[in-house]
């Protein structure tokens, strides 16, 4: 992982902000750069809203003094991390456990923006862990449903969300049907969500030694 790399990406993707959008702010190190940045951008007169994948994100968009508003129904562009991106932007998301909240503004976002160094680009989603939000009340049931599917869940210790729900961090298969996957996961009573994103990102800016590549939905290149 590297810090220049992901300010980097941050700073590209933060290009596409426009006075007057509402933006999604995301969670995690390489979101914290984009929030820093656009921070600067408003102190400098730069008027948008924005919303908070976490309270993590909360508290660094009004240190930045960023204007933060609930969860509306419509977001103009979201910027935000991965764990894991491909070339036909499929995302791993949640290591530092939002991607409940993520998932929400994601879906409501016109146009979504992944940001990573890298490190994050693979050539298929799937190494990483897949983390599920859990009703805490359906706890077993659904760690074991999730062990059906073939995803060895570990209660993440020590942790709860923002919404205070326990995760459970899943290992399945790399070479598992993501789209079955991701359905079969919404399909289980008491999960509240996962970290599949397989449709939400409309854009990457992935920054590898100081240089960035966007990754466009729909295009082989740019
Ligand atoms: O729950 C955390 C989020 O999905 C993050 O966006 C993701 O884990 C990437 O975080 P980072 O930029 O710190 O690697």
């Amino acid at each position: 992982m590297n810090d220049s790399d992901k300010r980097l990406a941050a700073l590209a993707a933060i290009a596409e902000v426009r006075a007057g959008m509402i933006v999604g702010l995301g969670t995690g190190s390489t979101a914290a750069f984009a929030i820093a940045a656009l921070g600067e951008q408003v102190r400098a007169g730069l008027q948008i809203k924005a919303v908070a994948t976490s309270l993590a994100t909360e508290a660094s968009a009004r240190e930045a003094g960023i204007q933060l508003i609930e969860m509306p129904a419509r977001i103009d562009l979201t910027i935000d991390g991965a764990d894991e991106i491909d070339s036909a932007l499929n995302a791993i998301k949640g290591a530092g456990g939002a991607m409940l909240r993520e998932k929400v503004v994601a879906a409501a976002s016109d146009r979504m923006l992944v940001i990573a160094d890298g490190s994050k680009r693979v050539g298929a989603i799937g190494a990483a862990k897949i983390p599920v939000e859990v009703l805490p009340f359906a706890h077993a049931f659904v760690a074991d449903r999730l062990a059906a599917l073939g995803g060895a869940p570990v209660l993440r210790a020590g942790f709860t969300s923002d919404q205070g729900n326990p995760i459970l961090d899943c290992r399945f298969p790399a070479d598992i049907d993501h789209a079955a996957l991701a359905a079969a996961i919404d399909a289980i009573p008491g999960a509240l969500g996962h970290g599949l994103f397989l449709a939400e990102v409309d854009a990457a800016y992935i920054a590898t030694d100081g240089v960035v590549t966007r990754l466009e939905r729909g295009e082989t290149s740019a």
